[in-house]
């Protein structure tokens, strides 16, 4: 299916790209940072922006969650959708196969420095670690600065230095995932540097254009969250039916891979279709609620005990799905994704739904009271007005452009 012109471009891609790589571990290695550089690859990793960093975003502010939540599914789906249909290789399976190094294997073995982190068994590009970290990174860096720069005066310094710390710690963060990806020989860089780019396309499209987040009903909502699924259950058959096996890199891991042990089956790009399909099912049912709406428009006005409550709550949950995920029996495969799904998508309804209930709860506050007093006054405005009305009718002409004013504000 592949065209030899693509392959042979991108042969000529990688084989310019292995002296870096080469540079890259040798600066960690004889830096001692190997332990460093595989932490930031378990910071980033896609799965912790459903279950660390979505609550601590919607903790900070609920409509940025949302937002974000949004623009993680994209991400998530776009990510798995590339690496699909563009069959990269991963320097740690491709280097000691590579021709460039068969006539001397000793190059390959020195070079290749396999760690715990290594062994990814989807197709290296686009870089799902750097696309995701770009949105949550990104996202964080813009929230926290929005929350704490709005409270400041504009010429005052605290406000400077926060906001280049905050857009620091952003930049800081991308080019250390990358190099850890580099490092780990997950990725070589061109794969990185389109992560980078797809990262901002997804942030274009679901964080900065909010028209997604306004429903009316709740089916439309849902076939679209069911949209993602279906569009990657198509490609991955449609792969199928062009004689493609979609799942080539898993025998590439198996064959490459240093210890068997450091293979994981939440590392395929199935797998991690069924994450983001299980939070863009969920996001589709609770979306149109009216709670939820009810937070979107009120996400600016909650304490700081509360917003430090909500996002304790969210982590906890996200802990306890985490170590639910891990004790998940593995056996049979379709059972452990349908366990994954729901596991998934209830992990968003929690942090989404029920935690800014508990929270009404725990801080006195109903939501539907408010509501039923809003409407009670606007009830009570349309009375009065129908009242001025009848008035004017009878006797009152300076009534009457009192109600025209009105009508006008
Ligand atoms: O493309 P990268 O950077 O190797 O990362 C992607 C993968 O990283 C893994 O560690 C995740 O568990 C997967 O779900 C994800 O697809």
């Amino acid at each position: 299916m592949l065209s030899q012109d693509y392959q042979a471009f991108m042969e000529r891609i990688y084989h310019y790209e292995v002296p870096t790589i080469r540079q890259v571990q040798h600066y960690v290695n004889e830096n001692d940072l190997s332990h460093r550089m595989q932490m930031v690859s378990r910071i980033g990793d896609p799965g912790l922006a459903f279950s660390l960093y979505f609550p601590i975003i919607a903790g900070i502010n609920f409509r940025s969650g949302i937002r974000f939540l949004g623009a993680a599914i994209l991400c998530e789906w776009m990510n798995q959708v590339l690496k699909w249909l563009l069959f990269g290789e991963r320097p740690y399976w491709w280097i000691p196969e590579a021709e460039l190094f068969s006539s001397n294997p000793r190059s390959s073995l020195i070079l290749l420095e396999q760690n715990r982190m290594t062994c990814e068994t989807g197709p290296g590009l686009p870089s799902g670690h750097v696309m995701i970290n770009l949105v949550i990174w990104l996202i964080m860096a813009d929230t926290i600065s929005g929350k704490i720069l709005s409270k400041l005066n504009e010429t005052s310094p605290i406000r400077i230095f926060v906001n280049r710390l905050v857009w620091f710690g952003f930049i800081t963060m991308h080019l250390m995932v990358s190099g850890s990806r580099i490092y780990n020989l997950n990725h070589f860089p061109h794969q990185c540097i389109s992560a980078f780019v797809c990262g901002i396309v997804v942030i274009k499209l679901a964080y900065h254009s909010q028209g997604w987040m306004t429903t009316n009903s709740r089916l439309t909502c849902l076939i679209k969250s069911l949209l993602f699924t279906i569009s990657a259950l198509g490609i991955y058959q449609g792969l199928l039916a062009q004689g493609v096996n979609p799942d080539w890199a898993i025998a590439k891991a198996l064959k490459w891979c240093k210890h068997q042990e450091w293979i994981h089956i939440d590392t395929t790009p199935f797998y991690a279709m069924v994450r983001y399909s299980g939070a863009a099912f969920a996001l589709g049912c609770i979306l149109p609620s009216q709670k939820v709406q009810y937070e979107l428009k009120q996400s600016e006005l909650y304490s700081l005990s509360d917003q430090g409550l909500r996002i304790a709550l969210g982590i906890l949950w996200g802990m306890v799905s985490t170590l639910v995920h891990s004790m998940m029996p593995r056996k049979d495969l379709n059972l452990f994704y349908a366990l994954e799904f729901v596991l998934n998508a209830f992990l968003i309804v929690f942090i989404a739904y029920l935690v800014p209930r508990i929270s009404d709860i725990i801080f006195k506050r109903d939501h539907a009271v408010l509501e039923d007093k809003k409407r009670k006054s606007a009830k009570n405005k349309k009375l009065q007005t129908h009242h001025l009305k009848q008035r004017t009718k009878i006797d009152n002409p300076i009534v009457d452009i009192h109600l025209r004013q009105r009508k006008n504000l």
